[in-house]
């Protein structure tokens, strides 16, 4: 008997199919999650929702929890409990909230007095708890982060932490795969940032949606774990939920001897022989191929408001007139505006007054050490400039240490940095860390949205190289000629990108499927002639009042901003909604933003003319807010993934129609007429007889919404699968059942909790 030849797989492909529980008809698949980080910005109401339904924590030993985003980074010297160290009350709550709830549902903890403390994806890593081959998740965008390490990682919204926490499985979609090759020999002075930062200019934020990322290639292979996974985190960036390098010698290296990797003479080698088979079989297929020269890449960093506003910093500030498509235009032109910046002006004339070099994508030792360098080679007499506040914050308690133990901290306090204490910091402003109205700030964060680091504040992304350059020269700067680089490379080059796919992803909207499929997949059916209980509100027919707004790239902190993200409850946040645009931010007054006027203060549809909504942040808030604000439909001509499965999660219906339909039905909405989107029949009727317009959801998440139905009721029934697939993981994979912690158990006991000690005790 000829024996067939399974077909060439991906990296990705195999992951998934090594964490398949149960595989629905109509394509979503349960799939077992290995690794659930938590904070305490994205848990409260997931807890919350356990209390409430009686359901404790299915794999406390596989789940690890962490403060980052609220807690203030100066000194801990006079902590003794986060009641009485946090002043913002709403940040203090969030903290409380996390440290109660690990408690009650025995789960480990690294709290404020813990040096293990810090950005949940720099400790993941730094534990040893990231692994290859794994599937990771945290309620939080970044978590792509994990990536590096060969594992399926990807940020989820609120509801399906819920999910993991209750069963540890997630239902999901298989992406597509795209792989981003970049060869030769980085330039010197150029940083993985500043290779991200070159991709998401050249697929733009839109580029990677529905997809997840291979990064493959020289430069890749050349990178040390810290560098891959700054260019992973980023990958949400790209629009793409997750990305991934294959598990190499430099990733078992990293690994060897964490507190949480496989231990020598246990399971190492049986682990290490496994995460060599993780990678991209020769002639596997990826439906999107871009391919870049590694010396087309030189230091780059933003002009804009989104990630993909960069411009090689030998460059100047573009020319919103030279964009043809008009939508691009007026958005370039919002963006130089909210940039107090002027066309043509060179990036290297451009003034900063803070500089931050921190955050999950560049909190690292590394980058610590590579913005030391630049402190170093600009002489002994090197300083921060009189103009500038410079804020160094290490992404956990150990990396401070270790930069501490190697006289990294001496060096920039002697050169005027200041040397904080661990957390996301100025990334995102929702501890004290932030931006003043109109305040510049170099920023080796992520996101460069409006308001992120601060209402009105304005944020340049770049490497921590660049970062430390600027916080020295007092304004954008080319660090190669701090370095002694070459600066002969001017130019970001001449990139290829080959799309080997049949469609243009960098300009098609996801295009709704022909036919809409009305059939329920088999499985749905039986289970709901049960009693599940229904938790999420009915969708069926909703009529009324539609918004039109043209903006293209709507990031979820648009949608709600940070300061709303303190919230213990999921309901009052209609307030909230898209609350920069609605307030003048000098006078608080209402302005005179679409959703401020008559009728559309009452809209319950949404019509957005641009692409990509809901990108960036996992906030389960945008959907909350909308939801709450009474819009219970979205149409737009593509939509952000996490943002478009929180809102089905919270009985919302996200729809995808062409950007012409979408045109079509905003110029409905301006004229005063209202929509009807029906779920039943699949379409948005309109007024004055013109024809309906049909739409598709996927047939599963349909049913659910028509019913009320909520995942995890469904998922719990499959309770036996769940136990089986965790029988053969033990077996297969006898690493991943947790460790580590425990003196000699297979699965621990939560670690002791400890949150209230004096900081001498460390
Ligand atoms: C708070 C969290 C939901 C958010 C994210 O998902 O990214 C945050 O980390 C951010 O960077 O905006
Ligand atoms: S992006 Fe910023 S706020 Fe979000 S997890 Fe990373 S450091 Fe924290």
């Amino acid at each position: 008997m000829p024996t067939s030849i399974p077909p060439p797989r991906t990296l990705y492909d195999k992951i998934w199919d090594d964490h398949v529980v149960h595989q629905q008809e109509g394509g979503e698949t349960l799939i077992y999650i290995d690794r659930h980080l938590v904070h305490e910005v994205t848990s409260p109401q997931a807890f919350e929702g356990l209390r409430t339904a009686g359901r404790s924590v299915r794999r406390p030993d596989n789940t690890l929890a962490t403060v980052d985003h609220n807690v203030p980074t100066f000194s801990r010297k006079n902590f003794t409990t986060v009641k009485n160290f946090i002043e913002e009350p709403e940040s203090r709550e969030q903290c409380v909230a996390l440290e109660d709830n690990v408690k009650e549902f025995g789960l480990t903890y690294f709290g404020m007095t813990d040096r293990r403390q810090g950005i949940v994806h720099i400790i993941g890593p730094e534990q040893g708890f990231t692994l290859p081959g794994t599937t990771c998740v945290c309620g939080d965008s970044h978590t792509s982060t994990h990536g590096a390490f060969g594992s399926i990682a990807f940020g989820i919204g609120t509801s399906e932490v819920e999910h993991v926490l209750a069963t540890q499985t997630l239902l999901q979609k298989k992406s597509k795969n795209m792989r981003i090759t970049v060869e030769g020999e980085l330039l010197e002075g150029v940083t993985s940032k500043d290779v991200i930062l070159y991709i998401i200019g050249t697929i733009g934020t839109a580029g990677g949606t529905g997809c997840v990322i291979e990064y493959a290639g020289s430069v890749f292979r050349n990178m040390s774990m810290e560098a891959r996974m700054s260019v992973c985190n980023m990958s949400i960036e790209g629009g793409a939920r997750a990305g991934m390098i294959a598990p190499d010698e430099i990733t078992f290296a990293y690994l060897r001897g964490r507190p949480l990797a496989p231990k020598a003479g246990q399971d190492w080698d049986r682990a290490e022989a496994y995460w060599r088979t993780l990678k991209s079989d020769e002639g596997a297929k990826f439906d999107i191929e871009v391919k870049i020269r590694a010396d087309d890449i030189i230091p780059t960093v933003t002009w804009g408001t989104s990630p993909q506003d960069v411009v090689p910093i030998t460059g100047s500030v573009p020319d919103p007139a030279s964009f043809s498509d008009p939508i691009k235009r007026s958005g370039a032109e919002r963006s130089l505006k909210y940039m107090g910046l002027t066309p043509n002006v060179r990036m290297e004339d451009i003034p900063v007054d803070k500089v931050f070099i921190g955050s999950c994508t560049n909190g690292r030792i590394e980058d610590l050490r590579s913005a030391c360098k630049v402190v170093l080679a600009a002489g002994p007499k090197a300083h921060v400039a009189p103009n500038v506040h410079a804020m160094i914050v290490p992404g956990s308690g150990l990396i401070k240490q270790q930069a501490e133990t190697e006289g990294l901290d001496v060096i920039f306090l002697r050169a005027g940095f200041d040397w904080r204490e661990a957390g996301c910091s100025m990334c995102l402003g929702m501890n004290p860390d932030q931006l003043a109205p109109g305040q510049r700030c170099a920023s080796t964060s992520n996101r460069n949205f409006e308001g992120r680091q601060g209402a009105g504040g304005r944020t340049h992304l770049m490497s921590p190289a660049m970062a430390a350059a600027a916080a020295l020269t007092g304004k954008l700067a080319d660090v190669r000629k701090i370095l002694g680089a070459d600066v002969a490379s001017t130019t970001g080059g001449t990139t290829q990108i080959k799309v080997t796919s049949a469609f243009d992803y960098l300009t098609d909207p996801v295009l709704p499927s022909p036919a809409p499929e009305r059939a329920v997949p088999k499985d749905v059916t039986a289970e709901s002639n049960t009693t599940t209980p229904s938790t999420i509100p009915k969708f069926t027919v909703v009529k009324g009042v539609a918004a039109p707004l043209d903006i293209a790239n709507v990031d979820t902190d648009m949608i709600i901003p940070k300061q709303f993200l303190k919230t213990l409850k999921r309901t009052g946040l209609g307030q909230a909604l898209f609350h920069t645009l609605r307030k003048d931010p000098k006078t608080g007054e209402a302005t005179d933003f679409i959703l401020n006027r008559a009728p559309y203060d009452k809209a319950k549809i949404l019509v957005c003319t641009g692409a990509n909504f809901g990108c960036g942040s996992s906030r389960e808030h945008a959907p909350w807010s909308l939801n709450d604000f009474g819009i219970r439909t979205v149409i737009a001509p593509s939509f952000a993934e996490i943002f478009k499965t929180n809102a089905m999660q919270n009985g919302m219906v996200p729809i995808v129609l062409s950007p012409e339909q979408c045109i079509d039905l905003a110029n409905d909405a301006r004229a005063g007429k209202q929509l009807e989107v029906d779920l039943e029949k699949l379409e948005v009727r309109r007024e004055d007889g013109k024809l309906p317009i049909s739409f598709h959801v996927d047939p599963f998440r349909r049913h659910c919404l028509l019913n009320g139905l909520d995942d995890i009721s469904l998922t719990l029934r499959k309770a036996d699968t769940i136990d089986a697939f965790e029988a053969k993981r033990s077996q297969t994979w006898p690493w991943l059942d947790g460790y580590g912690y425990s003196q000699g158990g297979r699965v621990v006991a939560a670690h002791p909790v400890k949150t209230s000690k004096k900081l001498d005790d460390w």
